[in-house]
C-alpha cells in the first residue's frame, strides 16, 4: 500500500498547475523571471488573480492528497511508522521533477507548504511562513528598500527550511517527521543550488576567503 500511496502522492505533486495556467494565458513561465514554472512567475506574467490561483492549486496538490492518505490527523493515521516518509515527500519530488515537464519541475515551495500543512495541521507551515516573512523584512531593511536579488531570496528559503528543522526538533516531533523535513530541506537546497553556489563563490572571492 505504501508504494501505491507514494505513487498517488507523486502524481498529485507532479501536476504543474501554475505552469499550465500560464500556458492557458499564452505565457511560457520558462521564459519569465528566473524561469521557474511556479506561482511567482505566473503572478509576474499574468497578474495576481492567476498568480493566486497558482499558489492555491500548487498548495492543495500537496495538502489534499496527504490529507486524504493520512486522514487529516497524523496522530490517528492508518499509515504506520516510517512509511509516512516516502509518501509525505512524494508531492514535493513530484513537483520538483515533474514528468509533465520532462523531469524539470519547479522549486517546490508552494507544495512544501501544502505538505507541512497536512503533516502538522498547519503548525509547521505557519512557522515557516513567519520565518520567511521575518527574513524578507530583514533583507528589505538591509537592502534599504531595493528589490532583493534572486540569490538572496534562494538563500533565505534554504535558511528558512533549516530553521524549520530546528523548530520541529525542539517541538518534539517524532523521528519520521524529522526525516521528512531532512528530505524536504535537501530537495529545496538542491533546487536552489545555483543561488547557494553564488554566495559560496562570493565568499571564496572575498579577501580572506578560503
Ligand atoms: O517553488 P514553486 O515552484 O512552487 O514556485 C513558487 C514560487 O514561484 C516561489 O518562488
Amino acid at each position: 500500500m505504501t508504494i501505491l500511496w507514494t505513487a498517488c502522492a507523486f502524481l498529485s505533486g507532479s501536476l504543474m498547475f501554475s505552469y499550465w495556467l500560464g500556458r492557458m494565458g499564452r505565457h511560457n513561465l520558462k521564459y519569465v523571471g528566473d524561469g521557474n514554472p511556479g506561482a511567482l512567475n505566473l503572478w509576474k506574467a499574468a497578474g495576481y488573480q492567476l498568480g493566486l490561483a497558482g499558489i492555491i492549486l500548487d498548495f492543495l496538490k500537496g495538502y489534499l492528497i496527504l490529507g486524504w492518505i493520512f486522514g487529516f490527523n497524523l496522530e490517528h493515521t492508518r499509515v504506520q511508522g516510517y512509511a509516512i516518509i516516502p509518501i509525505a515527500l512524494a508531492p514535493v519530488f513530484g513537483h520538483a521533477f515533474s514528468p509533465f515537464l520532462k523531469g524539470k519541475g519547479g522549486k517546490a515551495i508552494a507544495v512544501t507548504f501544502g505538505v507541512w500543512s497536512a503533516l502538522t495541521r498547519f503548525e509547521a507551515s505557519l512557522a515557516l511562513a513567519i520565518i520567511l516573512a521575518v527574513g524578507m523584512a530583514a533583507a528589505k531593511l538591509l537592502a534599504r528598500g531595493r528589490p532583493t536579488s534572486p540569490e538572496a531570496d534562494g538563500l533565505q528559503v534554504a535558511f528558512g527550511m533549516l530553521l524549520l528543522g530546528i523548530y520541529l526538533y525542539l517541538g518534539g516531533y517524532r523521528n519520521a517527521i524529522l526525516w521528512v523535513w531532512l528530505g524536504n530541506f535537501a530537495l529545496i537546497s538542491f533546487k536552489h543550488r545555483k543561488e547557494l553556489a553564488f554566495f559560496l563563490k562570493k565568499k571564496h572571492a572575498e579577501p580572506g576567503g578560503e
